[in-house]
């Protein structure tokens, strides 16, 4: 049975979601800033509105959205991976806190969109406390290339997917510098620490981290030149200030300013958070990429 979905965001996850939406025979209507449409038109009627527009168009999105009739039985779902720097809410808490009487499911996992359109097998993660509507957002999206699984878990899905954007830099540092598979390995199972110890003192659940959301998203984005936070690493690492690379960067970097809001609650919350330090540093131009990777190497001897 045909679903109406109402996609918000045409960027590069936008478009691909709506290819996935439409490949399923759904009717998929989408609504951008620039785009012809009014955002009444487009989710009127929606049994699913997705967001993915970036971190930094989420309270306006929400907001405008808010004053408009939307069916209560219309479920939210959000494929952004962020953290809003004025509240450090995470994406799905404001919908929430914007639309309480609805349903919010969480879209997160390993998920490159250029592979996504090229026809590419994928799996993803679909997370609510509502699993009625985590399973309708499952049936819409799946296909014989996309395989989507439920959880329960909404904050630690949303929280693999955000929090590995701060490593996919630290990535493509590593790479950058050419500093071989031993030291990316060891980053990515230390950067799988540092995830889930912030992750599980926030209330995630520890399991979540080792699924596909985070461990999963945590190898697709450290290990491709198609993400956009591993080029931001990947080219600081080869000279390039952050200016430069951001002024010619497809697409939005989530990390650069997840890494800001981190660093700001691992300092409130004395949660120690080191690689996510070095990568803040050297974002801010205080460290080289040799001289954040000699502040780690350096770091006090210790368990594991
Ligand atoms: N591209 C991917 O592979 C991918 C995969 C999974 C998740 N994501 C996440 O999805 C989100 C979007 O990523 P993207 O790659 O599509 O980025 P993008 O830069 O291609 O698109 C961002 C979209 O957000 C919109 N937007 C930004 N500010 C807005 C505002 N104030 N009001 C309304 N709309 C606004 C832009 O117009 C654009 O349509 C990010 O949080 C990203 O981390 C991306
Ligand atoms: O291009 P990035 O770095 O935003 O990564 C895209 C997706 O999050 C990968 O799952």
């Amino acid at each position: 049975m045909p679903k109406s979905v109402a996609i918000l965001g045409a960027g590069a996850w936008g478009t691909a979601l709506a290819t996935l939406a439409k490949t399923n025979s759904h009717k998929v209507s989408m609504w951008s800033r620039q785009g012809s449409q009014t955002l009444a038109e487009v989710v009127q009627g929606a049994d699913i509105v997705l967001s993915a527009v970036s971190m930094k168009g989420v309270r306006s999105v929400t907001s405008q959205l808010q004053s408009l009739p939307v069916s209560p039985e219309t479920i939210f779902v959000t494929a952004t991976k962020g953290l809003d720097p004025q509240t450090t809410c995470t994406p799905s808490q404001i919908w929430q806190e914007t639309f309480p009487n609805h349903a919010v499911v969480v879209l997160s996992g390993p998920n490159l969109s250029k592979e996504i359109q090229q026809e590419l097998p994928a799996a993803t993660v679909v997370a609510s406390s509502v699993m009625a509507a985590a399973e309708f957002v499952q049936v819409v999206f799946s296909s014989d290339r996309f395989r989507v699984y439920t959880n329960y878990d909404i904050l630690g899905v949303e929280l693999g997917g955000t929090l590995k954007n701060v490593m996919a830099i630290a990535a493509g540092v590593c790479d950058g510098l050419h500093l071989g598979t031993n030291a990316k390995a060891a980053l990515l199972t230390r950067g799988l620490t540092e995830m889930v110890r912030i992750g599980v003192h926030w209330g995630a659940k520890l399991e979540t981290f080792y699924g596909l959301s985070g461990l999963g998203d945590l190898l697709a984005t450290c290990n491709s030149p198609l993400s956009r936070n591993y080029q931001v690493g990947y080219q600081l690492a080869v000279g390039q200030t952050l200016a430069e690379i951001l002024a010619h960067i497809e697409g939005t970097a989530e990390g650069v300013n997840t890494t800001q809001v981190l660093v700001q609650l691992s300092k409130q919350q004395n949660i120690p958070m080191p690689i996510t330090e070095q990568v803040h540093r050297l974002l801010q131009g205080e460290v080289t990429p040799r001289q954040a990777l000699l502040e780690l190497m350096l770091r006090d001897i210790k368990p594991e």
